[in-house]
């Protein structure tokens, strides 16, 4: 590998590894800002988790696996909100796709926005519904916030565990309200808060 291929790689894994999960993080704090019964619920499942704990005992691998109600909440908000909009892939045979012939060697853009609002794999899809997640999940390719194929986000893992402890760490600690209520996200390449999702926190232990 050349100095600037190495240089390219470790940027990549930098910026994959960083911005991605700090978009779902300020969409998390927009939505259980949004949605008390959605909070009290990812509450009651972390202060569960803890009551398990010894005092001062850290998380554990096997702690962020039993998250399994943050988890789907924050993959709905992946859904609704995912931090990357749109990919490229290229066609590596022929192919027809609604009356379309793809040639080999063309490049395609994804899009998980449009995907996760099909009507048909998600029904009543502009609603929040954590529990579109229980079970099986959705069906393969209908949700796509990591990509899907060979070139699939390679940091699903850590992000299913840095996420979910997040929201234990943030909700054991605080409950929160938006100050702009009303504010917008917007793709800039990834998903931002306009004005940066200024909150006001109250600590939960006084
Ligand atoms: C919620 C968090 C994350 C989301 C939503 C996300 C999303 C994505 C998406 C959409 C792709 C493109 C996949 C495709 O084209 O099929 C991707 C690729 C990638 N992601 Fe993530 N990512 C996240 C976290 C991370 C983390 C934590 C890391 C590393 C520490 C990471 C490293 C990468 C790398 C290296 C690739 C390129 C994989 C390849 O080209 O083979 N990502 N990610």
């Amino acid at each position: 590998m050349t100095e600037t291929e190495i240089i390219d790689n470790l940027l990549q894994l930098l910026f994959s590894g960083h911005n991605t999960t700090r978009s779902v993080i300020s969409s998390i704090m927009k939505y259980l800002g949004d949605l008390p019964e959605v909070y009290e619920q990812v509450l009651k499942e972390q202060l569960e988790i803890s009551r398990g704990k010894g005092t001062g005992e850290l998380l554990q691998w096997e702690d962020a696996q039993k998250m399994k109600y943050s988890w789907n909440v924050a993959s709905e908000v992946m859904r609704l909100s995912p931090p990357v909009n749109t990919n490229f892939k290229e066609a590596i045979r022929d192919f027809n796709y609604a009356g379309y012939t793809i040639p080999k060697g063309w490049k395609l853009r994804w899009a998980t926005c449009s995907t996760h609002m099909d009507p048909e794999y998600f029904p009543n899809p502009e609603a929040f519904d954590a529990s579109r997640f229980e079970g099986e999940g959705p069906t393969a390719y209908s949700y796509v916030p990591f990509g899907r194929g060979p070139r699939m986000c390679l940091g699903i893992e850590l992000a299913r565990l840095e996420i979910p402890v997040f929201m234990h760490h943030i909700v054991e600690r605080f409950k929160w309200d938006l100050v702009n209520p009303d504010e917008k996200f917007k793709y800039d390449p990834l998903l931002e808060p306009v004005k940066g999702l200024p909150v006001r926190l109250h600590p939960r232990h006084v």
